[in-house]
């Protein structure tokens, strides 16, 4: 036996191997160490024809679900290694196989099934990246190829993926993989050179879609995206062992379809979980997910996760929001008959997947039941969307009526042990179960009989392991035996026979049991083919009702917290009337949140420099501004009175200061690569939330870090982007007037002697002050402390210092502009240096290093 073993894990060097042996999975030698360690699991030994004990420990059979979770969540693959012959049978040492290989990604029994599992796999050839990524819970699966690392790492934070596969080239590329493994927790998984040859690729695929050419898969124009999902659906094969038949289509999508939202700004707008505790109640997705199912839980995820930038697609998800809205009680009759559904898009996998179980079948019985209910409520709408959403479901009733009348009611888990198959569904089963319940009043009755035509009035039916069944008859009765019995034994007193007749009966009973289970198995999987057959089918209804939960429940959400329907624009102009923060005010008692307007165009209204003290409610207005947007693009109704958005092309936030320690960045140049990495990449059609940049320096030089970006993006030759910029420095409510598009809002507080009230609304013009030390003496700081900043804000005030706003033009030239940034520095040299410098060539980054440096010349001689 520990030849077998060694010779399977020598196969499979990579994974641990789970080695069944009777009712237990036994992992040996290093293995053992490790999931001992892992698992909690007591170390044993064993001898093994070695000189010393190989270590030892297993998990019990039906436990396995919870040790796997562990250790593949631990990124770890584990290779299960079955019995695939009945030990009962086996001449000599019991045959075994490794019957799948369980990865982060493909991990069939992950906890939260409101989200998808993730597996991804990336091909980087030159600077062309093809990812393609896969649900095999779900079916899921689809391609697209990028030319850039920052939109492949967009996608990589789009998908959060449990694992990636990625051939040798995108592990040594730029990308930060330590950063992959601890904070986003995805298994990198580099592989062999082999699984990304064109042809392999080529040829795995068009085998496993049955289609002559790559064309009719749409990936004639996707070279590198080809060898992506090639090289997926190879390791698929590889590790599941499979023939993978629930997947049945390729979705090829272009990044270019939807709203470009970077890592930072996916967390820092808390989209689908807090920044801190990582939870999801707090986020955008608790406020609008009040799915029924877990597949609409899983498909509003995806929308949410990638807003869309056509106009006409995002009015037709709209439109059914509110077509729904004016039939409320059929929208709430559908929420009803959503509720029992259970998550198709799994079952069927898990159908497929051979996995299913009897109670698995009436799970989905039961949700196909509410399909023709949920079919027929659907005609009663008229809008694009839901229409189409009702032509692609098909009730399914042969599905429906074929487990209802071949599965019972309340059926075991087991799909070996019988009790499965309904009554009158097949001949042999219903012989078989009443043979087992009936066989006593047969035999009773045969006795009877028998002792009627013979006239043998003690004649007995008895039975022995021995002989089994048969008659027994007294010497004194042992004349009229008729001559067809057959004499199978002689005791003193008494003769015993068997006859055909018994025989048979025998053989009904005895063999009832076990040719009943063995009927039971076979019937119950001829069934579950039977529905696999029908997967596409299946899977597309599943796809239906998935997105009729997600537009009732966005329409249920719309309707309980007042949300209007926003009307798009392409003309850059976001107009937002009583806009409101949609997770604070769930979070503020007594609807206390105070609404605010949003207004910024492509024209003199691009910019809003906002101030106000600390507390005020900066942040907040700034992110509700970029979530109503975002909102609006998901295809959702926004919390407002009012709202016009112009589609915008990606969202930037840059918002407060996070230590990275991880990637062992300083909490600056953290901050400071994000700004490069915005004002890089963002274009006049991008909304940007900047919060407090050049916070995390000393204050002239995060001043002038500040001024400079203000200047950088307000000049639509060179950015032009709408901006949300809230800052301390009232320096920047200079810009006022000098800068093209630049606004001043502040958010308003009244004073009470030493006390302030916060307003919450924002107003029109600079604020004067930063009440940092009334904060202070609110939060409680001790009095000694607040009485001495007091001092001290006085003396710093006396210091002025003061930059000037560089002459801006309403079109400004950057090259032929001249600098005036400092000129209340009387140092010639410094002056002339700043004078000559030609910031309209330079790289952003660049740029901030300069006036960095020059910043640093002008302290040192101050
Ligand atoms: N419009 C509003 N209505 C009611 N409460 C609000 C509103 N805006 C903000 N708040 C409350 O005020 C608190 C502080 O808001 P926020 O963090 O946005 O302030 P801030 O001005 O950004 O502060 P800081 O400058 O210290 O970062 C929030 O936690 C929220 O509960």
């Amino acid at each position: 036996m520990m030849q077998q073993y060694l010779k399977t894990k020598e196969e499979y060097k990579d994974c641990i191997l789970f080695y069944r042996l009777g009712d237990f999975y036994e992992m040996f030698f290093e293995d053992a160490k490790v999931a001992s360690r892992e698992l909690e699991l007591t170390l044993t030994g064993k001898s093994c024809g070695l000189e010393e004990r190989a270590p030892m420990c297993g998990v019990p059979y039906h436990a396995v679900e919870g040790y796997l979770n562990r250790l593949v969540s631990r990124g770890y693959k584990v290779a299960i290694c079955e019995q695939v012959e009945d030990p009962k049978e086996a001449k000599g040492l019991v045959a075994r196989e490794v019957v799948r290989i369980v990865t982060p990604g493909t991990n069939l029994s992950t906890a939260d099934e409101t989200r998808n599992n993730y597996l991804m796999c990336i091909v980087c050839l030159s600077d062309h990246y093809g990812i393609s990524t896969a649900d095999i819970t779900t079916g899921d699966y689809l391609v697209t190829e990028v030319d850039s690392e920052r939109k492949l790492l967009d996608e990589i934070n789009k998908f959060a993926p449990a694992e990636i596969i990625c051939n040798e080239a995108f592990s040594m590329s730029g990308v930060d993989l330590e950063d992959l493994k601890f904070r986003l927790n995805i298994a990198v998984y580099p592989l062999e050179s082999w699984y990304f040859d064109d042809e392999l690729c080529r040829k795995t695929l068009l085998e496993h879609f049955q289609v002559a050419s790559l064309q009719g898969l749409g990936l004639t124009d996707l070279n590198c995206g080809m060898i992506a999902a090639g090289a997926l659906l190879k390791y698929l094969y590889e590790t599941q062992k499979q023939p993978l038949t629930h997947m049945t289509h390729l979705q090829t999508y272009t990044i270019g379809k939807y709203m470009i939202i970077d890592s930072s700004s996916r967390r820092n707008l808390e989209l689908t979980e807090t920044l801190r505790e990582k939870l999801k109640r707090g986020s955008l997705l608790w406020v609008l997910d009040k799915t029924r199912t877990a597949m609409g839980a899983r498909a509003l995820r995806n929308m949410v996760e990638q807003p869309l930038i056509d106009r006409a697609e995002i009015e037709k998800r709209h439109e059914a929001i509110a077509e729904l809205n004016d039939h409320v009680i059929t929208r709430e009759e559908l929420r009803e008959y959503l509720n029992p559904i259970y998550d198709l898009e799994r079952l069927i996998g898990r159908i497929s997947y051979q996995t299913a179980n009897p109670r698995d079948l009436i799970a989905f019985r039961t949700s196909l039941e509410m399909l023709p209910h949920i079919h027929t409520l659907l005609e009663e709408f008229s809008s694009p969307l839901l229409s189409e959403l009702r032509e692609e479901m098909d009730v399914l009733e042969d599905m429906q009526a074929l487990i209802e009348k071949s599965i019972q009611e309340d059926p075991p888990i087991s799909i070996r042990d019988g009790d499965i198959i309904r009554d009158g569904y097949h001949e042999d089963v219903d012989r078989y179960r009443k043979a087992k319940t009936e066989g006593k009043s047969w035999l009773a009755k045969l006795e009877a009989e028998e002792r009627e035509k013979t006239g043998i009035k003690n004649l007995k039916i008895k039975y022995n392991k021995v002989f089994g069944y048969y008659l027994e008859v007294t010497n004194s009765y042992k004349d009229l035996v008729p001559d067809t019995w057959m004499r199978k034994q002689t005791l003193t007193n008494a003769e015993r026979y068997i006859t055909p007749e018994l025989k048979e009966l025998e053989d009904t009973i005895l063999g009832a049991e076990e040719k009943l289970t063995a009927l039971e198995y076979a019937l119950f999987c001829e069934i579950r083919e039977q529905i696999a057959s029908q997967v596409l089918r299946i899977q597309r209804t599943a796809k239906a009702v998935a997105m009729v939960d997600v537009f009732t429940s966005l329409a249920f959400v719309a309707e309980r917290n007042r949300f209007v329907r926003p009307v798009m624009n392409e003309k850059g102009v976001i107009d937002i009337r009583g806009g409101r923060h949609p997770v604070v005010e769930q979070m503020t008692d007594n609807d206390m949140f105070i609404p605010n307007d949003t207004y910024l165009d492509n024209g003199s209204n691009r910019i809003s420099i906002i101030t106000g003290p600390n507390m005020a409610g900066k942040s907040t207005y700034m992110r509700q501004t970029a979530l109503i947007v975002l909102m609006a693009q998901v295809g959702s109704f926004v919390p407002a009175d009012s709202a016009r958005i112009g589609i915008v092309d990606r969202i930037f936030t840059r918002v407060g200061a996070s230590d990275d320690l991880a990637s062992g960045q300083s909490t600056f140049m953290v901050e400071m690569t994000e700004v490069a990495n915005i004002l890089r990449n963002a274009t006049s059609k991008s909304l940007l939330i900047l919060d407090e940049i050049g916070r995390g320096t000393s204050t002239f030089d995060g001043l002038a870090i500040a001024w400079a970006v203000i200047e950088y993006i307000s000049n639509p030759k060179i950015l032009g982007a709408k901006t949300l910029f809230a800052t301390h420095y009232h320096e920047l409510t200079e810009l006022e007037g000098s800068l093209a598009g630049v606004n001043n809002y502040c958010i308003a507080v009244k004073e009470k002697g030493d006390d302030i009230v916060f307003l919450r609304k924002i107003i029109r013009g600079g604020a004067d002050k930063s009440y940092g030390i009334q904060v202070a003496k609110l939060a409680g700081v001790p009095d000694p402390v607040i009485s001495r900043a007091k001092e001290l804000v006085e003396e710093l005030s006396a210091a002025d210092i003061s930059l000037k706003p560089r002459a801006v033009a309403a079109e400004p030239d950057m090259e032929a502009e001249q600098i005036s940034l400092f000129d209340t520095v009387k140092d010639d040299d410094i002056i002339t240096e700043i004078r000559d410098m030609d910031l309209g060539n330079m790289t952003p980054l660049d740029a901030l290093n300069t006036i960095y440096r020059l910043q640093n010349k002008i302290r040192n001689r101050w």
